[in-house]
């Protein structure tokens, strides 16, 4: 694991043998543990929500088909766009939402199914911090009150015994004894987060997911908590799942990095592979808004288009590909520019959207392509997208009328028929049809990519097509 040099704060992760938990030491000298040892196996796992569904829609597929291993010991990142389902895997994960399918697996048990006495079992066994420090501490306790809640709550050895405890753990996390009988509004972000941290560790958890455990804190302070947890990692033997959307962050503490995108992990690996060689075109464009980092690809002009279609309708096929920078186009389209496929997916887009919402195109154009026209209705988007010489156009060189090819242009007009008299559905079907390839068909599998195990789901893994980072560079080379 990577470790911060920044300087440690004054009594962090206190070094007093005594009063370290039982758990560390017994870790610390078992030789059958090794690096690649699960703890928590996670097998196609499902959590649909359907509560607040209106006008009869689908669920809200907030994860959708995720497998993945957590070994002993790791940090295991997991990073994606904001929505795109990281809180809910690590919910489900610790059994604090029920999973609509799949198997959580930990030591022989699918804790996903568990309930009652083993249910209590797990959850003692896996904890979670939250981000927000100032809203998940409940400000009318004391934080001596706070730390000891969770072994009240397990009927923890006696009452004498779970104070010390209490005090043991605000040693353990650089807080002191005085600090036991004060609120958490007398403390600062970076201190709070510290008894967030204590509190999570009473039961002497083996796994904690830690979700976005540093974002609501300044940079700063970010550097102490995350030294903190690195060291109560090492000392406690202790197994995470790090949450964020913070990429940097992840590459600092993270073991192996899991890539989420709405709903399912497109690509898993080790931290310093997937970040200097990102194999998913998501990964790619992702990375890419890091300012200043390098992945060896010509990464400054990937751009991520828009934002993530919504988790209760995912596109067919592949969930990135209406995104894409390296999607598989069609051979009969090869020689439409970049430009023109970014217009032809954004109207595909705002069809299939209003397809599915009664809400107004013209502000969902705006949102999604930043575009100043007043478009009132499909023949004012297509006038923005296809016709009218605009500020975007004159960028990029190309006159907004010669975008598309006779071809491309017939196709466009045919799904437009459709729209102007209201059926979107089949408008984005002859879209489909016309434009569509392997990717709008076809959910990806996961591919082995490299040799050290790293996993991408993407077909251009395949030998049938050429590789995502070399069709990203080509087209974004070429437009
Ligand atoms: N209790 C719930 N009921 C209905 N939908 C939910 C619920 N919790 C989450 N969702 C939806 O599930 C999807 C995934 O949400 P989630 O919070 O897991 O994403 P996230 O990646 O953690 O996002 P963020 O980084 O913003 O925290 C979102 O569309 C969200 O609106």
């Amino acid at each position: 694991m990577s470790r911060n040099d920044a300087a440690t704060e004054s009594g962090t992760a206190n070094e007093s043998e005594a009063s370290r938990p039982s758990r560390a030491a017994a870790d610390s000298d078992d030789s059958t543990v090794t690096a690649d040892d699960p703890l928590v196996e996670v097998r196609d796992l499902k959590k649909y929500y359907d509560d607040d569904g209106f006008l009869g829609d689908d669920p809200v597929k907030a994860v959708d088909g995720v497998s993945l291993d957590i070994r002993r010991g790791e940090t295991l990142g997991l990073v994606g766009e904001s929505g795109c389902g990281k809180t809910t895997l690590g919910r489900t994960i610790l059994g604090l939402e029920d999973a609509t399918g799949g198997e959580v697996v930990s030591d022989g048990r699918n804790v996903a199914r568990l309930s009652g006495k083993q249910l209590r079992e797990w959850q003692r066994d896996a904890q979670m911090v939250f981000q927000d420090p100032e809203a998940s501490l409940n400000d009318r306790m004391t934080v001596g009150e706070i730390v000891r809640e969770p072994l009240d709550a397990h009927d923890w050895e006696t009452a004498s015994e779970r104070r010390r405890r209490v005090f043991e753990l605000l040693d353990l996390v650089g807080l002191n004894e005085e600090h036991y009988y004060r609120y958490p509004h007398q403390f600062s972000g970076g201190q709070r987060q510290r008894v967030g941290i204590a509190r999570a560790l009473a039961l002497e958890p083996e796994f904690i997911v830690l979700d976005e455990p540093v974002s609501a804190l300044d940079v700063s302070v970010q550097a102490r908590v995350i030294n903190l947890l690195e060291d109560l990692q090492e000392e406690l033997g202790l197994t995470y799942l790090f949450i964020a959307h913070d990429l940097s962050v992840v590459r600092h503490i993270a073991d192996r990095v899991a890539v989420m995108y709405l709903g399912d992990i497109v690509e898993l690996g080790d931290t310093e592979t997937v970040y200097s060689d990102p194999a998913h075109p998501y990964t790619l464009s992702l990375l890419s808004a890091i300012p200043g980092s390098h992945t060896g690809t010509d990464r400054d002009r990937v751009t991520l288009r828009g934002t993530p279609p919504s988790p209760r309708d995912p596109p067919q096929g592949c969930r990135f590909a209406t995104r894409c920078p390296a999607k598989v186009r069609p051979a009969e389209f090869d020689d439409l520019s970049g430009t023109a496929w970014e217009r032809i997916d954004a109207l595909h887009t705002v069809l299939r959207e209003r397809a599915h919402t009664e809400t107004g195109l013209t502000e969902r154009l705006k949102r999604r392509l930043g575009l100043a026209a007043d478009a009132s209705d499909i023949d004012e988007v297509v006038a923005d997208l296809f016709e009218r010489d605009s500020d975007v156009a004159a960028a990029d060189g190309s006159a907004r009328s010669d975008l598309l090819t006779e071809s491309a242009r017939s196709a466009v007009e045919d799904a437009v028929q459709f729209a102007r008299r209201g059926e979107d559905e089949e408008a984005t079907a002859v879209l489909r049809e016309a434009f569509g390839s392997v990717c709008n068909r076809e959910r990806p599998e996961r591919h082995a990519v490299g040799d050290d195990g790293r996993v991408s789901a993407c077909v251009r893994h395949t030998d049938e097509y050429e590789d995502p980072r070399s069709v990203v560079d080509r087209r974004f080379g070429d437009d």
